[in-house]
């Protein structure tokens, strides 16, 4: 595959997977999503490493989720593939599959689904700069499963229904006391951190690292069903025009008006 939205490359102990749609501040699209999932396959059968660093190209984003510029489509979905138009249930499942210590480097706004896959990822490092939130219900979407009920297991109960019931920012320094983040550090310090974070990684028993990582996953696995249920009712709200309302709003720069579908 020759990939257009994504970079991938293979260096200093680990597999480097880049969203790079920096003029959208690295939001993914269907075709996006079919990279990194080809990416992710590919980065299993990378034996000379065992870590993937997950990034977002530039210095403004991470990643910020779905592109709500691609998801405008009258039926609600934002292309053909998939359940909701996007493999994203395919991605995650993935990217929670990785056969690798996956990291996620956020330098800039993981927002959305973005912030979705950063918290799936294994380890978070952030630079002083990143700003974590979520945004869902403020944009007509939300990510019920991975995005909800494995963020709790994050940041507790409380954070966690704050974070998607206000939709508000947090900074690197708040993530970090919430157990969002495993390291802050200034931003020129970003990619060192992470290359010895790899470095200290490939050092050691890639089947202890796999076996760990899978007994972790194991307490979460029934998120799994959540969430793939969850991705089907996403499929219906997607096609309401509560969630358009929410995604025209976000294109067209005005406060979305939800007021009449209070129930
Ligand atoms: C990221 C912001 C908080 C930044 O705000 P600000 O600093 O004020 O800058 P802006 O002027 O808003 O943005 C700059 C520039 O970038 C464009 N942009 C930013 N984010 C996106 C985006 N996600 N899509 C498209 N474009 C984006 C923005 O339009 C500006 O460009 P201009 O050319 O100047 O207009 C703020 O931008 C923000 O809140 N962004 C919105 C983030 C958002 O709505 N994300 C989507 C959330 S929903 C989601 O991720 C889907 C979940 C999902 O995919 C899923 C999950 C589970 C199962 C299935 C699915 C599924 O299939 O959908």
């Amino acid at each position: 595959m020759t990939y257009t939205d994504i970079q991938y490359e293979v260096r200093d102990s680990a597999v480097r997977v880049t969203i790079n749609r920096p003029e959208v501040y690295n939001a993914f699209r269907p075709e996006t999503v079919e990279e990194l999932l080809h990416a992710f396959e590919r980065a299993n059968d990378e034996s000379s490493v065992n870590a993937l660093v997950l990034a977002g190209a530039g210095e403004k984003a991470f990643c910020t989720g779905g592109d709500q510029k691609a998801h405008h489509r009258d039926d609600g979905k934002y292309s053909s593939r998939g359940l909701t138009g996007m493999r994203m249930e395919e991605l995650q499942t993935a990217l929670r599959d990785l056969r690798k210590v996956s990291i996620a480097r956020v330098q800039g706004f993981a927002i959305g689904g973005g912030h979705v896959l950063a918290s799936m990822c294994d380890l978070t490092i952030a630079s002083d700069k990143g700003v974590f939130g979520q945004v869902g219900p403020r944009v007509g979407s939300v990510d019920p499963g991975w995005g909800t009920a494995y963020l709790a297991r994050h940041i507790g109960e409380k954070r966690a229904r704050e974070m998607w019931f206000l939709c508000r920012r947090y900074s690197a320094a708040q993530a970090y006391e919430m157990g969002l983040v495993n390291k802050v550090v200034p931003s020129d310090q970003l990619d060192a951190e992470i290359d010895q974070w790899c470095l200290e990684i490939d050092a050691m028993s890639p089947t202890a690292l796999l076996m760990a990582k899978r007994s972790f996953n194991a307490d979460t696995e029934n998120i799994r069903s959540i969430n793939l249920l969850g991705t089907l009712s996403l499929k219906q709200y997607f096609q309401s025009e509560e969630a358009k309302e929410g995604v025209h709003a976000f294109n067209e720069k005005r406060k979305p008006d939800f007021k009449k579908y209070v129930t």
